[in-house]
């Protein structure tokens, strides 16, 4: 898998090479490129925003300098395998089944925006030659797509075979498919006691059936109180 960043902070993916991706990295399982949009300007004060049309606060990205990246990195044509993710308050909100989906791209070419957003036709430009994705990281507003775009690769690469060291905790996870979808159980290690609490008894039973069925109900427990949204049977 090649992951490339477009950013006028290309430092702030330095952080990728670092545990679990840059592991990764490593043994050859994901490409990291990160790239200043910068490089595609051609003035001498490498300038990339301008102001609104139809008026309005702050700046906004101009489109030149996204659309020469692009024909560098991606050329002019169109292969829907390529997948465009544009992080952006109005996206659709990034969930798990997205990272799931996308842990099977060969490429992703991230675009991360700052100021005010990117021109609009840089996205319309995308649409027309590969599969692009707007996409939201939550409900609050930040100040570019970088933080979002970290967020989003570290969801999507731990799925892609080989970078976990252990896969059968994936499974076990909230918002995975085998844990219906629930809120994961509590967790726990020694020592059996600590600081007046105790590790709950039915953990110390060895009894794997008592584990489960206490894992299944602490889940659902927990769901129902933070999380009723996500219960679908009731
Ligand atoms: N989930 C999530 C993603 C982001 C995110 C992603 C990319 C960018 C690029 C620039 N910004 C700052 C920013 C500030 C204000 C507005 C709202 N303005 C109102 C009128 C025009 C626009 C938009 C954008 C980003 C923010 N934030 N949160």
């Amino acid at each position: 898998m090649r992951l490339d960043y477009l950013t006028i902070f290309p430092e702030f993916f330095d952080v990728l090479g670092i545990s679990l991706l840059g592991k990764a990295v490593d043994n050859g399982i994901v490409d990291i490129h990160a790239h200043d949009l910068r490089t595609w300007t051609h003035d001498r004060h490498r300038t990339v925003d301008d102001t609104p049309c139809g008026g309005g606060a702050g700046m906004v990205m101009k489109p030149d300098p996204w659309g020469e990246a692009f024909d560098d990195l991606l050329g002019a044509d169109p292969d829907p395998s390529v997948h465009v993710v544009i992080p952006t308050p109005s996206g659709t909100p990034f969930r798990q089944d997205d990272a799931a989906q996308l842990s099977h791209a060969d490429r992703i070419v991230f675009c991360c925006g700052r100021y005010e957003g990117i021109d609009h036709r840089v996205i319309d430009y995308a649409s027309e030659h590969w599969s692009v994705h707007e996409l939201s990281l939550g409900d609050y507003v930040l100040n570019g797509g970088e933080v979002a775009a970290l967020a989003m690769t570290e969801a999507i690469v731990r799925l892609v075979p080989g970078v976990l060291g252990n896969p059968e905790s994936l499974s076990e996870e909230s918002y995975s498919q085998d844990q219906e979808g629930l809120l994961e159980y509590p967790v726990y290690t020694r020592p059996a006691s600590w600081r007046g609490w105790d590790v709950p008894e039915v953990l110390m039973s060895g009894h794997h059936g008592h584990i489960a069925q206490w894992r299944r109900e602490q889940s659902r427990e927990l769901t129902r109180r933070r999380r009723p949204d996500l219960l679908t049977d009731e």
